[in-house]
């Protein structure tokens, strides 16, 4: 279970996260959706300890986040848009995550065979291609065993058989008993993965609820049509 009370937070003179409580379920599948820049990733990265609330606090499996990063060897993040050391090849990083936990991968060899990463791994990282850096991220998110995935539009970038492999892995992973969060525009994938649903506009909650009755509520047969027309509301 994550627990968000109050959460503030401002960038400059723009209210980036207004007053957001929220609980996110463990054991359960939850999208987070919204216009570009309506605060997801940096909601997100409050939940990893990356960017410092104004106020509010937040609870990850009932640990207050007041700077331990303990917690985290327990989450498994997935980035928009994931640095690495360029120069680095991909085996020498996952070999150095792999020092640095101290701990044994459990999944390394099946997600490198899922994403047919093979032949990459003695490739630098600045000569993957955007979709091959994505599918890195990804074994890197997942190969420990994480109890929590957070993935921030995980799917972005990858080719139509990774993409459908890699929500088959999150759905698996669902009947595992994780606890996920997951942004995307895609709102068929939140169907297919979500159980509940996060509408965010302008850093404030509009919607947190199952999905399936955010579709009925609005009339509308999927969720793409009951989003677009909640944000056609509020943009008038
Ligand atoms: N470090 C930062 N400094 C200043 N502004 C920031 C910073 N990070 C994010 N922002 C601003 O905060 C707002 C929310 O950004 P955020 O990345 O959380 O949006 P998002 O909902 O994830 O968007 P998208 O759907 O485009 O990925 C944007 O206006 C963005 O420019």
């Amino acid at each position: 279970m994550i627990t968000i009370q109050g959460l503030r937070k401002k960038f400059g003179s723009l209210q980036v996260l207004n007053d957001l409580t929220l609980q996110i379920p463990a054991g359960q599948a939850t999208g987070i959706v919204g216009p570009n820049g309506s605060g997801k990733t940096t909601l997100i990265k409050h939940l990893l300890g990356l960017v410092k609330p104004d106020a509010g606090c937040i609870e990850v499996n009932g640990v207050h986040l007041n700077g331990s990063y303990e917690y985290r060897r327990h989450i498994g993040y997935m980035p928009q848009m994931a640095q690495y050391p360029e120069n680095m090849k991909v085996r020498e990083l996952i070999d150095f995550i792999i020092q640095m936990r101290e701990e044994e991968p459990v999944f390394e060899e099946e997600l490198i065979a899922l994403f047919e990463l093979e032949k990459e791994m003695q490739k630098p990282l600045r000569v993957l291609s955007g979709g091959t850096k994505q599918k890195a991220g990804a074994l890197l998110a997942l190969m420990f065993d994480p109890r929590i995935l957070i993935l921030d539009e995980p799917t972005a970038g990858l080719d139509p058989r990774s993409s459908y492999q890699f929500k088959q892995w999150i759905k698996r992973e669902k009947d595992r008993g994780k606890t996920i969060l997951l942004t995307t525009h895609i709102m068929s994938e939140i169907e297919e993965l979500a159980d509940h649903l996060i509408l965010l506009v302008e850093g404030q909650v509009r919607y947190h609820g199952r999905q399936s009755d955010f579709i009925k509520s609005n009339e509308e047969q999927r969720l793409e049509g009951a989003v677009a027309k909640i944000l056609q509301e509020v943009s008038v």
